[in-house]
């Protein structure tokens, strides 16, 4: 089985720490003029450890993301894994966006099948891998059908498995659940928590609900309206493990999000604000 960590591990022998220091990022405009969208921006997530980020819409949340990944470079300031600047796409980072990333001309198995494969892994081991994964994450006799097939849920299930595969260090989510019915996302809240006990990879989450945040999270970074540059951060003492929709009745859990609703609140309004002033 390919699944338990080791030292062929294809997500790299790093530990999976992540560091932004003093990161500004401006974008060029169209006008040729720059924007600056994250400025002076610190943020920390040791290994392991799950971090989701809340902010103002627009405010610099998916650009964090971007950087840690390697797609776009810091304009100022440094961006380490495992205390190695990120230059270029690295290796060991695992992505799962609001859309799905899966090919639809492909099967589930071989959809789930495609990282390992591509990284030369034999068919035979990357197919059973995959049906490893797919077992993991409740999709056992779904191996032949085609993504339109399934619902959104279970879409989702395979973009998670299709990620965890290649047992990333890191894994980057960009409002992974947010098409997803609110029963459905709880659902696989719970999964993820699940998953991501199995392997522990460092979880840069970025959401827009607070409570997802809360639930599933070990820190809270609250970002400002842009440019985005850490406001506060909230650590989430709360047990695991956790199961999101009861969690959420815990007087600790309306607690934190008081707090950081108070934190996140003045930066919603200075965001709104501005949208409001330039539609007049
Ligand atoms: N490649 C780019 N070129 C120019 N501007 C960009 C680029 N990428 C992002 N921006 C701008 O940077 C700002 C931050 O965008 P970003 O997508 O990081 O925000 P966000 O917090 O993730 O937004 P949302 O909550 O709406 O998803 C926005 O004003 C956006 O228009």
């Amino acid at each position: 089985m390919a699944t338990s960590r080791s030292q062929e591990s294809p997500g790299g022998s790093g530990t999976g720490a992540i560091e932004l220091r003093n990161v500004t990022k401006r974008f060029r405009t169209p006008d040729g003029g720059a924007y600056t969208a994250l400025r002076d921006l610190d943020l920390t997530v040791a290994p392991g450890e799950f971090c989701a980020v809340v902010g103002p819409t627009g405010c610099g949340k998916s650009t964090t993301l971007t950087l840690v990944a390697g797609l776009e470079r810091a304009t100022e300031g440094q961006v380490l894994v495992d205390d190695s600047p990120v230059r270029g796409i690295g290796s060991g980072i695992g992505f799962v966006f609001q859309t799905d990333a899966v090919l639809p001309w492909k099967t589930v198995l071989a959809n789930v099948a495609a990282g390992p494969l591509f990284r030369g892994e034999a068919r035979k081991d990357a197919l059973a891998a995959a049906r490893d994964w797919l077992r993991r994450v409740g999709l056992s006799g779904f191996e032949n059908h085609h993504p339109h097939q399934l619902s959104g849920g279970m879409r989702k299930r395979v973009a998670l498995a299709q990620s965890l595969i290649n047992e990333p260090r890191i894994l980057l989510m960009d409002e992974p659940f947010s098409a997803l019915d609110v029963q459905t996302r709880s659902i696989m809240s719970d999964e993820l928590l699940a998953l991501w006990e199995v392997t522990r990879p460092s979880v840069v989450f970025v959401t827009h609900d607070l409570e997802e945040a809360i639930a599933l999270a070990d820190k809270v970074v609250v970002l400002t309206a842009g440019p985005a540059t850490v406001k506060d951060v909230f650590t989430v003492d709360l047990p695991r493990p956790r199961t999101v929709q009861e969690i959420r009745f815990e007087p600790r859990f309306v607690e934190l999000y008081q707090q950081i609703w108070e934190s996140l609140r003045d930066e919603v309004q200075v965001a709104y604000a501005r949208t409001a002033t330039l539609a007049k």
